[in-house]
């Protein structure tokens, strides 16, 4: 399976409009790949709180269709990061605004959304603006390289539930065999967001596929090390610490081969 990390920099002073275009072009240049993944609130700005509102969309608003438009050119599965997505309220606090990855077919078709179940902030940003998600997403994305019908399943989660390791078993006892992970973490913790995620990958048995953001913006350093660890916890590929495009390939069967070598999940007692 080929996949290609793309670690987006920008500052205060891009309008979405032109990072939009920018993301684009890097999407498109990624074509070969059996999947695309973009960081966290990459439109809106991950710790730019103050411009969310104005910022949301609904899920098939313009960020959407102009990554539904690359995936289909590029024939692409694209993980689209996230964005600040506005809909009605039906449960959750009532804000109407959920952070959502947007996960797009080769053929352009939005085939999985995922809204962040644990909101970062302690009180301030996303518990405050928005609502949380609620649901486990576990997708099929098709791997060219391994044949017509051959997929891996992928479970979704963004930037801070990294933290909590109950959603990746939950994710697991799904199917899942890849972990995918946009984010908007911090340069000041980004030993964390590098732990947690070889962590996760030994722990589940996963590959975990981890896309961070660069640059500094709303006064915040982003970490980048955007990284991919295969399901044995070694490290396949590191990002620096500015705006980069990691392309890595890992072969899906290698995680069955390793489960069976060393079966510790079917010792697992407490469900
Ligand atoms: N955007 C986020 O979820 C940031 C998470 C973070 O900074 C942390 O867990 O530390």
């Amino acid at each position: 399976m080929k996949v290609a990390l793309i670690q987006l920099a920008y500052g205060d002073d891009e309008s979405v409009a032109d990072r939009t275009a920018r993301v684009v072009d890097l999407v498109l240049a990624q074509e070969g790949h059996d999947l695309v993944v973009l960081p966290e609130l990459w439109p809106a700005g991950g710790f730019d709180y103050r411009a969310w509102d104005e910022r949301a969309e609904p899920v098939d608003g313009p960020v959407a269709r102009a990554l539904a438009a690359a995936a289909r050119e590029a024939r692409v599965t694209l993980h689209g990061g996230s964005i600040v997505e506005r809909a009605t309220p039906t449960d959750g606090d009532g804000h109407g605004l959920w952070n959502t990855s947007l996960v797009f077919s080769p053929a352009g078709e939005l085939v999985a959304t995922y809204r962040k179940i644990h909101r970062f902030g302690f009180g301030e940003g996303e518990p405050k603006l928005m609502d949380p998600g609620a649901d486990l997403v576990v997708i099929d994305v098709p791997v060219a390289s391994a044949g017509p019908r051959a997929s891996v399943a992928v479970g979704l989660s963004t930037c801070y539930d990294l933290r909590f390791p109950e959603l990746y078993r939950a994710l697991l006892d799904r199917g899942a065999e890849v972990f995918v992970i946009p984010a908007a973490w911090p340069a000041k913790r980004v030993a964390h967001w590098t732990l947690l995620g070889q962590a996760r990958a030994v722990e589940d048995q996963c590959v975990v596929i981890q896309c961070n953001t660069a640059g500094t913006h709303a006064g915040h350093e982003m970490g980048g090390r955007s990284q991919v660890v295969d399901a044995q916890g070694v490290v396949l590929a590191t990002a620096g610490h500015h705006e980069e495009v990691l392309s890595v390939e890992f072969d899906p069967a290698e995680t069955h081969a390793w489960r069976g070598a060393f079966p510790v999940l079917a010792d697992r007692r407490l469900r």
